[in-house]
């Protein structure tokens, strides 16, 4: 089927990749020692029907859980729907009493009198249907609210609960769209498809045997054109729906063009691109075009082909009927009966597809939610794991090994091992990718070593609670990353009950505080969207500052100077010398003039520690530091010279 080709495979063949846990199907593989899940979940629409009527199962196990408001809206529509079934039959009786009257069977008067009950009795019955109509959209729409909400509760504290290796793996714009359109599938399943399907079950169940009962030839004929305009109006979803989930791709892409292009506007202008930036747009935009007209063509084409079997339909039994009529098998009255019938079968029939449609988007959508929100944390606390308890404060790495989740043939870290204690820096050096950032998402567990063991105080941190470890160990990112909101609230964010005094000294200690009470509203200013009000350096500092609020026993600042200019970062690192004497300090970077007066020294390359001693061992010993170290002495010099020879 079309159908099956569901843009979910190419929007989850990340999260297939990514590394997790699932309460693995059968079909489930292990690589290396973790289970990823089977194509069930990728696929989407292409799950088998065994599982696409679980995922309905479960949505309607989760919509019954409301249970007085599915029980309004399952009656409401009951009685609507019997409600709806008494007009024609009305319309006819009071046909067959005019017509009587007509013939002279009935006085004027008790003729006049039997219409004005029946427009009564009509005008009643439409206004109650009325009622119930609404209360049934009501609270089939306030189900489908409840267990959105439900779901989106769930879906993002599973979201904060993810371990890295499946961040890294998903693109948060898939994140965004199960969160976002498949909770919205998952949402009206139950007014766009329950709902609809018991009123239709109902109308056709009950018309089909008073028809049938009336005249069955006629009421066939009556029927006839609801298989047609069913398959019809499935077929017309079905394919529609594929456009969609195309359109909806393609809509993706648009957005993403526009989300670089105003990320990236800074490069856009530099690079003077805007032309190319258009074309870009512009084909995206064409692309989206194409399929909405396919999509019109689509629709307009099966609703034709429907209004012509319904017509139809209405005038054989108009014709056979009348014949009937004329023979005196059976009356005017009864004749319209008919007739009414169809008309008011006609749209619940119509909207087949929708009913179609709303059960396979909710078998797709929930399938692609569930599998997210099924998915076994990899990285959790340990079934007795207890809380980090620091005295001393040493962390030590012993004999450590670590390739990422998905890659495990290539080894990032070999055979790490050392100690810091309190109140001593560490620095890591090396050249780019040689493993450093790697080692500081190791010490707050952001990802699991492969071999040997990482301890504070002797505890393995695998076997202490991620909630304590991650209070006792703080990293200040390479990327500064920046919450739209004051910056009072950004330096605070790790205590948000922190006072003003606490939040000031740490922004003190950052060399922000000056800055800050330059700015109108001081701590008050809210930082725009991305922190884009500030510079590189002014961002990196507020986010030490933030770190700075936890109070952790190790703090690591990972290229978090980088920015930041010397003089600044020195002023810095003398400011924190206090903040330093209670934790262990690491420090990663590039700069050895920042790390030079660290205890001790780590060289790294490809993943080992090459060098290690504090900066005059290594400068004695004339390997690999040295010639770093030569190469950024010799770059000052020529940077100085440079500058003297243009003064
Ligand atoms: N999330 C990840 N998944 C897979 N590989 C990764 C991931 N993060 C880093 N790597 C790889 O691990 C290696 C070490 O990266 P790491 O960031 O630790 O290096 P680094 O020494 O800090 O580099 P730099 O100085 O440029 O920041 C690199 O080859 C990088 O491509």
């Amino acid at each position: 089927m079309s159908w099956a080709f569901d843009v979910g495979i190419v929007r989850l063949k990340a999260l297939q990749t990514a590394q997790y846990h699932r309460n693995a199907p059968p079909n489930s593989k292990a690589i290396g020692g973790v289970t990823k899940p089977g194509n069930s979940l990728a696929n989407g629409e292409a799950a088998g029907p065994v599982q696409g009527l679980s995922t309905i199962a479960r949505i309607t196990r989760m919509n019954l859980r409301h249970s007085w408001q599915v029980t309004v809206a399952i009656g409401s529509t009951l009685v609507a729907a019997s409600l709806q079934l008494l007009i024609p039959e009305l319309l006819g009786q009071a046909i067959d009493q005019t017509q009587t009257a007509i013939g002279g069977g009935v006085s004027g008067a008790a003729a006049q009198e039997g219409l004005r009950t029946s427009a009564l009795l009509l005008l009643a019955i439409c206004v109650l249907r009325g009622l119930f109509t609404l209360a049934q959209n009501y609270f089939a729409e306030a189900v489908g609210h409840h267990v959105a909400y439900e779901l989106r509760v769930a879906f993002y504290e599973k979201i904060q609960r993810l371990s890295f290796s499946f961040h890294d793996q998903a693109h948060s714009a898939d994140l965004i769209t199960i969160g976002m359109l498949d909770l919205e599938g998952v949402r009206v399943y139950f007014s766009a498809a329950l709902v609809r399907a018991v009123l239709l079950v109902m109308l056709i169940g009950v018309g089909a045997h008073m028809l049938i009962s009336i005249n069955l030839v006629l009421g066939l004929l009556a029927l006839s054109f609801v298989p047609f305009v069913g398959w019809r109006s499935s077929i017309t979803q079905i394919k529609l729906r594929a456009t969609w989930l195309d359109l909806q791709e393609r809509l993706c892409d648009l957005s993403r063009v526009m989300e670089e292009n105003l990320t990236g506007v800074r490069v856009v202008r530099a690079f003077s691109a805007q032309a190319y930036e258009m074309l870009k747009f512009d084909r995206a935009s064409k692309s989206a075009l194409g399929l909405m007209h396919e999509r019109a063509e689509i629709y307009v084409r099966n609703i034709s082909a429907m209004n012509f079997s319904f017509f139809f339909a209405m005038g054989l039994v108009l014709w056979i009927g009348g014949n009937k009529v004329i023979a005196g098998e059976i009356s005017v009255g009864k004749l319209a009966t008919f007739l009414t019938f169809m008309t008011i079968l006609q749209m619940p029939v119509r909207q087949i597809g929708l009913i179609v449609d709303g059960f396979a988007r909710a078998s797709t959508c929930g399938s692609r939610l569930f599998g997210l929100l099924d998915l076994d944390i990899a990285l959790k606390d340990a079934a007795d794991a207890k809380p980090l308890e620091i005295s001393e404060g040493t962390l030590r790495f012993d004999d450590v090994s670590f390739a990422y989740p998905d890659e495990e043939n290539r080894p990032i870290l070999k055979n790490i091992s050392f100690e810091a204690r309190k109140s001593e820096t560490i620095a890591i050096v090396g050249p780019p990718g040689a493993g450093k950032s790697t080692i500081a998402h190791l010490i707050p567990r952001f990802y699991d070593v492969a071999s040997g063991v990482i301890t504070l105080d002797g505890q393995d941190i695998r076997e202490v609670t991620l909630a304590t470890l991650r209070r006792a160990v703080a990293v200040v990112q390479q990327d500064a990353f920046i919450f739209t909101t004051t910056i009072e609230n950004n330096i605070a964010y790790g205590d948000p009950w922190a006072n003003a005094q606490r939040i000031e000294r740490a922004s003190e200690s950052a060399q922000l505080h000056d800055y800050i009470l330059r700015l109108p509203a001081g701590y008050k200013t809210v930082v725009r969207e991305r922190g884009i009000s500030l510079s590189g350096g002014q961002r990196q500092r507020l986010t030490i500052a933030r770190t700075m609020m936890l109070r952790p026993s190790v703090i690591i600042f990972d290229d978090s100077t980088a920015a930041i200019d010397a003089a600044t970062e020195q002023r810095i690192r003398s400011a924190m010398r206090h903040f330093a004497k209670d934790r262990v300090t690491i420090i990663i970077g590039h700069r050895l003039s920042s790390l030079m007066d660290a205890d001790v020294i780590l060289f790294i390359e490809n993943g080992e520690i090459v060098e290690r001693g504090t900066h005059e061992d290594l400068l004695a010993k004339g390997g690999r530091y040295k010639a770093l170290y030569d190469l950024q002495a010799r770059a000052f010099d020529d940077m100085l010279a440079n500058q003297e020879g243009m003064s």
